[in-house]
């Protein structure tokens, strides 16, 4: 697995306050990683090293194995980073601040011009072109800020609370525009405060709280290491009663129980499985079911698994 950001003790005081505490992040390449923690756990302090605005106290940062003390303009050509507040460009119009910033990363006409049309089109704002950015919503000037740290084809992106303030259609269109900008080939790094803004979108989480990474890998790892017990919920069409029976003969399953009230034994109905099993013994689970006849019109993982994960593993503790 080859890593593009890699951390060893990272540290960062301010005067006495420990704000981040030997963290060792590994992020892969084409990751979308989701960086999550309660406000003030050091989120925004990591992403700044990264991008070689602030030198750490102590520890290493490594982006692409260039390390952001070393060579920190090498670094930057790599990265492409969104800061969670948009700064003071309102007077300017949509192509204006995107030329701004490509003539700043050194990008010359007429492929400027060009460049714009093609960001323009990714984010979606093409018939903004000429519009004057204090006109834009929240969701446009989140993606006209998007497209900006993309105008240099950096390899990472760092967002910092990219959905923070949108609203669920905004937030939609961002999303779709993450998975778009990974299947190009980029790696995310995203932070939020809230799980689900990001849980449904990244392939990696860190959960951070007071400095601390308290936990890191693929979703699907963490969930199994944070979270063994699961609840699948399955629905049967008919029979929930003799479902039941046969369930609680398997052996991986801890427990199960009727989740409603049934008209009669042979009624259908829907079932609360609890599980501490793998993936392949959840799917062993169902093919049972159908073997014996049973049909299964709804066999799934609770959703809200990955928010109860982050609650136990953070305490909501704000430094
Ligand atoms: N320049 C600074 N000087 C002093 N303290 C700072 C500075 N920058 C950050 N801190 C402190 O370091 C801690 C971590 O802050 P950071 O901004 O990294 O948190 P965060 O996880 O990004 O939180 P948020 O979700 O609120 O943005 C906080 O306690 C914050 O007050």
């Amino acid at each position: 697995m080859e890593l593009i950001v890699e951390t060893h003790n990272l540290t960062q005081r301010f005067g006495t306050h420990l704000a981040l505490n030997q963290v060792n992040l590994s992020i892969p390449k084409g990751a979308v990683y989701g960086f999550i923690g309660p406000n003030g756990a050091g989120k925004t302090t990591t992403m700044r090293i990264l991008t070689t605005l602030l030198q750490p106290t102590a520890g290493e940062a490594f982006v692409n194995g260039i390390s952001v003390r070393q060579d920190p303009d090498a670094v930057r050509k790599m990265i492409g980073f969104m800061p969670d507040y948009f700064g003071v460009y309102e007077s300017m119009r949509v192509w204006e601040y995107l030329d701004f910033f490509a003539h700043i990363y050194g990008i010359k006409q007429p492929r400027r011009t060009s460049l714009i049309q093609e960001l323009l089109q990714l984010v979606d704002l093409t018939e903004k072109h000429d519009s004057y950015v204090m006109n834009l919503s929240r969701g446009m000037k989140q993606r006209l800020s998007l497209a900006r740290t993309m105008a240099h084809d950096p390899s990472l992106l760092i967002l910092d609370e990219p959905a923070s303030g949108l609203d669920p259609r905004a937030r939609i269109e961002l999303r779709e525009l993450l998975r778009e900008l990974s299947r190009m080939g980029k790696t995310i790094m995203v932070s939020s405060h809230i799980l689900s803004e990001l849980a449904e979108m990244c392939s990696h989480i860190g959960i951070i709280e007071r400095g601390t990474l308290l936990a890191s890998g693929p979703v699907e790892q963490i969930m199994q290491d944070l979270r063994p017990h699961k609840l699948i919920e399955v629905q049967v069409l008919e029979r929930a009663m003799p479902a039941l029976q046969m369930l609680k003969q398997l052996p991986t399953i801890n427990d199960v129980h009727l989740a409603n009230e049934l008209a009669d034994d042979q009624a259908g109905g829907k079932l609360a499985i609890n599980f501490s099993g793998t993936a392949e013994e959840s799917s062993a689970i169902l093919s049972n079911l159908i073997s014996q006849g049973f049909r299964v019109n709804h066999f799934a993982e609770r959703q809200s698994d990955l928010e109860e994960v982050f609650l136990h593993v953070t305490q909501g503790v704000v430094a």
